[in-house]
């Protein structure tokens, strides 16, 4: 997605230890008509397939994933929880996710009330690196026996290697921006096409 690219190379910072800096307006400020853009490219993509939910991942994937759902028909949007709280009750489907960020396991739970076999699911998040962060929503939909109809990323880092092995199993990843290299000594910032 030409949009998405272009914001990076203009406002994405590249930091050492693999880290892309995309805060002013990915996944700290939020710009909101750049994340309806990115939506309506999920849209297309996954035109002619049933979804009948969106599961992403807490913290970074909520606010894409409501502003996607508005061109999926209003699906609901779930977030997986990393943290238990007093506030989930009932039967809950519990994994583990190592943070790229956080550099820590974190719980991974969603509430069985919200997720079923009946349910074709979207996976949306903001970045895609090792692949932890969707596998533990995939392991989730395995439990609750949902079907993964795709995964909608918006920033992935093709060169750690994580989108590749889930296309590889055969899942359909669309990320809007699939970022080939980047040099943290230079800044600069090259994309797959
Ligand atoms: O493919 P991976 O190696 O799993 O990396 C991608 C994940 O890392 C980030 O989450 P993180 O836990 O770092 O923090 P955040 O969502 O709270 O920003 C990001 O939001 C993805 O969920
Ligand atoms: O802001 C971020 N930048 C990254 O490079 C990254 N990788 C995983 N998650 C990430 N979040």
């Amino acid at each position: 997605m030409k949009e998405l690219e272009e914001r990076i190379r203009r406002e994405g910072t590249v930091k050492p230890g693999n880290v892309l800096k995309v805060d002013a307006f990915l996944n700290h400020q939020c710009d909101v008509a750049l994340y309806d853009a990115m939506g309506r490219a999920w849209a297309e993509h996954f035109a002619g397939r049933t979804i009948t939910k969106i599961l992403t991942i807490e913290a970074s994937g909520i606010g894409m994933a409501c502003v996607a759902a508005r061109h999926f028909g209003n699906v609901p949007v779930v977030f997986a929880k990393k943290a238990q709280s007093i506030n989930l009750d009932g039967d809950q489907y519990v994994t583990t996710v190592y943070s790229f960020t956080k550099q820590r396991e974190f719980p991974v739970i969603v509430s069985k009330k919200y997720l079923g076999p009946e349910d074709h699911v979207l996976l949306i998040d903001d970045f895609l690196a090792n692949g932890k962060a969707l596998r533990g929503l995939i392991d989730i939909c395995e439990h609750a026996g949902a079907t993964v109809e795709g995964i909608g990323i918006a920033v992935e880092k093709g060169f750690q290697g994580g989108g590749d092995r889930l296309r590889q199993e055969g899942y359909d990843v669309d990320s809007l921006a699939i970022v080939e290299s980047m040099d943290p000594e230079t800044g600069d910032i090259t994309f797959r096409h």
